[in-house]
């Protein structure tokens, strides 16, 4: 765990007590005394390029269902810096309340992502109603809120203990090593002992092989691409930025000169952050 040095800080993060955004951030901090929940990715990643808060700590890829485009557009856009990142198993549970049973279910509420993450327990169930809330948190809360019998949620187990539902089908989610990645994001870089993880926006040209040439900077200099994500680029109809992360410090001759590279030959290239990879990748 690390605050990068800077303190006091103040906190962002996505969703609510409970949420997995919660848990990353956590994991990554040790205070986490003057933290804001916010609701929508915009409003979080906003408060942070403002500088309103310190930090923000929100999803960016899952295991499952890949990239989630929107953050990836958003720290873009905001020119956030990213200045850390955390693995949080997520294992998904239909919450209810305590006096419900399965049979009751009529409706489910979560996150986009836990629908999509539990789509084949879902399918088994076609006459549920499906209601796309905030986080997976505040979808448990919305459960204890209503405290209909009929109504269920997707969330952790900590979201259970939290807002008082019982688990009535344990660890739905389709794929039993479900991560999502959370990146931590600043309005500037911090000073961190170690930088092992690079992140870069680029646009090459449109011409054949652009790509291969990019790519290949990194493997001349045995830099490890971990995620690459195309996005579209707004006004340019089917013309793409690519998001890339590798592994490399800019304090590294070879990194330096394959970023250097990249900048003579790409259109555009933006770098997003150098920052420590998360220390125990993907725990538990
Ligand atoms: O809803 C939450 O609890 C979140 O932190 C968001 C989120 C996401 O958007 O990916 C985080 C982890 C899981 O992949 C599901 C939901």
């Amino acid at each position: 765990m690390t605050d990068n040095g800077r303190n006091p800080y103040t906190l962002g993060c996505f969703g609510a007590p409970g949420s997995y955004s919660d848990a990353a951030m956590r994991r990554h901090f040790n205070d986490v005394g003057r933290v804001m929940y916010y609701d929508h990715f915009e409003d979080l990643v906003r408060a942070v390029a403002s500088g309103e808060r310190t930090y923000g700590v929100l999803p960016v890829e899952n295991s499952s269902t890949g990239g989630i485009a929107e953050v990836y557009d958003l720290v873009w856009r905001y020119e956030c810096r990213l200045v850390g990142e955390e693995y949080i198993r997520v294992q998904h549970q239909l919450l209810g309340l305590k006096e419900a049973a399965l049979s009751d279910i009529e409706e489910v509420y979560s996150h986009p992502q836990g629908f999509a993450q539990c789509y084949d327990f879902l399918r088994k169930h076609p006459e549920w109603r499906l209601h796309t809330y905030f986080s997976t948190a505040q979808s448990a809360g919305e459960v204890a809120a209503k405290r209909s019998k009929t109504a269920a949620a997707i969330a952790g187990e900590q979201a259970a203990e939290l807002y008082g539902l019982k688990i009535l089908v344990p660890d739905i989610a389709a794929n039993k090593t479900n991560y999502t990645r959370f990146i931590i994001i600043s309005a500037a870089d911090c000073a961190a002992v170690r930088k092992d993880k690079l992140t870069v926006v680029v646009i090459t040209e449109h011409v054949p092989g652009a790509l291969y040439h990019v790519l290949g900077h990194f493997f001349h200099r045995h830099m490890n691409m971990t995620h690459l994500e195309s996005r579209p680029i707004p006004g340019r109809p089917f013309e793409y930025s690519f998001h890339i992360d590798v592994t490399g410090s800019l304090d590294e001759v070879g990194t330096a000169e394959a970023v250097e590279e990249l900048k003579r030959h790409c259109k555009y290239l933006k770098i997003l952050g150098n920052y420590p990879s998360a220390k125990g990748g993907m725990v538990t």
